[in-house]
């Protein structure tokens, strides 16, 4: 059943013919329209937002841009944000929204290959993600923040996970699955603020699950019996994409509830308490990144940023296939991402 929104004598308007249900799937657009869609110069940071950020406030927003790739089209468009650190100094960032402008996609649903192929595309070398998780361990409270430095695979294997197949094979340590160099920044930005509302924890295990469906308490209760500290549907594959693409990636994790193991008041994790608490926490998610970005953009950082340690890595050590043995179109898409590291 249609929705009714408004009511004139014996007329019924459905939601969908509304004005103001239009005004709102446009909004975005409009106020993109008029800004350039292209950007000259690399932008070596971006930032992923998950859910309840889909956009990053009080930044100059300079271009936005939409990007093909060999993957299809990213989540959403990119938007180029201008950042003005302490000294006075303005850097590019690239900031996309994980599940859509309009949280369209379900964890399960996000162009990952996609995303991570047009960030790199566009000079991208750092990645810091932000993800709404439910904490699995008392003393990590909701609105906390926890920087992440293992993950549990729990996805289901639906989603696509590798750039390396349909005809290139390739390897990529994954034992730390974040960048610590990255992660050291995030933790002095994050420690900074601590005080002023924000509570943050240095290290921590989280379960990527499937979804979109919570955990059963039973499984909750597993996760926390193998040490899970966090729980949430999106770090995989973004993190493992991440990594084949030589994209040094950090997630910053808000927790928002307790998932089901210690049912709070007789409630268990829902949308409703999720979103609460990441409105509630939004302004501190904002100085957060702007912290980081503050001291990211400082000349010290620039080698960690352009993530030189990774830079090389599928070309010397990460392909396998030898050129003969190559088949399908994966020459040509890994070439589109790797310019001239396969010809
Ligand atoms: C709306 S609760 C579940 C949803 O929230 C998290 O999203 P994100 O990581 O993008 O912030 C979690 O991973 C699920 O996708
Ligand atoms: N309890 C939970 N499980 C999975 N993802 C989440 N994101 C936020 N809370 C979550």
């Amino acid at each position: 059943m249609l929705k009714p929104t408004t009511v004139l004598s014996r007329v019924i308007i459905p939601r969908y013919l509304s004005l103001s249900f239009w005004r709102s799937i446009t909004l975005p657009y409009r106020k993109m329209a008029g800004l350039p869609s292209t950007y000259d110069g690399a932008i070596h940071i971006a930032v992923i937002g998950g859910t309840g950020i889909q956009s990053l406030p009080g930044f100059t927003l300079a271009a936005t841009l939409t990007v093909d790739t060999p993957w299809g089209p990213p989540s959403s468009p990119i938007s180029v944000l201008h950042h003005e650190n302490d000294g006075g100094q303005s850097t590019p960032v690239a900031f996309l929204s994980r599940h859509g402008l309009h949280h369209e996609f379900a964890p399960h649903e996000v162009k990952n290959q996609a995303n991570i192929a047009a960030l790199r595309s566009l000079g991208v070398r750092t990645i810091i993600a932000f993800s709404a998780v439910g904490s699995l361990q008392e003393e990590i409270r909701p609105r906390d923040f926890v920087v992440p430095d293992q993950i549990i695979d729990r996805t289901k294997g639906i989603r696509p996970f590798t750039f390396f197949e349909g005809g290139m094979v390739g390897h990529v340590g994954f034992g730390d699955p974040f960048d610590a160099g990255l992660a050291k920044v995030v933790q002095k930005c994050g420690h900074a603020l601590e005080g002023d509302g924000v509570r943050l924890h240095d290290s921590g295990t989280l379960i990527c699950m499937e979804g979109p469906q919570f955990s059963t308490r039973a499984e909750s209760n597993l996760y926390r019996s193998w040490g899970g500290s966090v729980i949430n549907m999106s770090a995989l594959p973004e993190a493992k994409l991440a990594r084949e693409a030589e994209i040094s990636y950090q997630m910053i994790c808000m927790a928002t509830d307790y998932d089901c193991w210690r049912n709070v008041d007789g409630e268990d994790v829902n949308v409703t308490m999720v979103m609460a608490h990441m409105k509630a926490n939004a302004e501190n998610a904002r100085r957060f990144v702007g912290a980081v970005l503050n001291e990211l953009t400082k000349k010290e950082h620039e080698v960690q940023v352009q993530a030189k340690h990774l830079e090389g890595q599928m070309k010397w050590m990460g392909a396998m296939t030898k050129k003969e043995g190559r088949w399908g179109e994966a020459e040509k898409k890994l070439g589109w991402l790797f310019p001239g590291y396969f010809d």
